[in-house]
């Protein structure tokens, strides 16, 4: 799979507004086509893997073992999944890893590691380093997520020790989202607790990409059951070694 960035007459403004705001939300990152393959590509697979916190863990079901879930055990689990969200950090969605290394990339036969290359490379680095004003960054981690209705993340700033996150980015690829259907990317307000009236909500559009700089408080909402499909992207971060 071959993969191209859209022109981006825009390119001055939106780095203002990164350096303004500490966040960016770019329409149109690729060429229309390349998004239009990655989104089928993501619907096209089967390897997804469910990911739930589980205290300081996390636990994983791939789709067969879900569907052989009994009734009675998924039941309990989506008890312990929202009672988990009530006042703590929990969340559900569908994930599919790409390796950071370099080699790992491209001895793999994914077209999500072939992405993650390309997104790594100089030219889409320095088109980063431009977009934020950060250039201090190595590469950029990668996974493919699909969040289904009753899918979420709650509140967390991406700043977890040893990775060396510098910003976030999130590649939409679901077409045809409302804003009703949740799955919004919400930017909580500074000095953050949830007494604050006013936050800033990011609709997941197709070939959209949300970037902001780490840390940042931030959530994915709930996709609500009136989604009519999942709310597929590619996410990770810009990274030093
Ligand atoms: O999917 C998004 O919009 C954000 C995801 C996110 O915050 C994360 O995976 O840490
Ligand atoms: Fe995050």
């Amino acid at each position: 799979m071959a993969f191209a960035l859209a022109p981006r007459p825009d390119l001055d403004r939106l780095a203002e507004q990164f350096a303004y705001d500490g966040f960016v939300s770019v329409p149109d990152l690729l060429e229309e086509e390349c998004a239009r393959r990655l989104h089928a590509l993501l619907r096209s697979r089967q390897d997804w893997r469910q990911s739930i916190a589980n205290g300081d863990r996390i636990v994983e079901f791939d789709r067969p073992t879900r569907a052989a879930m009994p009734a009675e055990t998924a039941a309990q689990l989506d008890q312990a999944v929202y009672a988990g969200a009530r006042a703590g950090f929990q969340f559900r969605y569908e994930t599919i890893r790409v390796p950071d290394a370099d080699a790992e990339r491209e001895a793999s036969a994914d077209p999500l590691a072939a992405f993650a290359r390309w997104w790594s490379a100089p030219e889409q680095r320095a088109f980063l380093a431009r977009l934020t004003g950060i250039s201090g960054f190595d590469f950029a981690d990668a996974q493919a997520t699909a969040y289904a209705p009753g899918d979420f993340l709650t509140a967390h700033t991406d700043d977890v020790d040893g990775k060396n996150r510098l910003a976030a980015y999130v590649l939409n690829l679901t077409p045809g989202w409302r804003l009703e259907w949740g799955g919004l990317l919400v930017l909580h307000p500074e000095g953050g607790g949830s007494g604050e009236a006013e936050a800033r909500a990011l609709v997941p559009q197709f070939n959209r990409l949300n970037l902001f700089a780490v840390p940042r408080l931030h959530s994915v909402t709930e996709v609500t059951r009136a989604a009519a499909y999942r709310r597929y992207a590619i996410t990770g971060w810009l990274r030093r070694y």
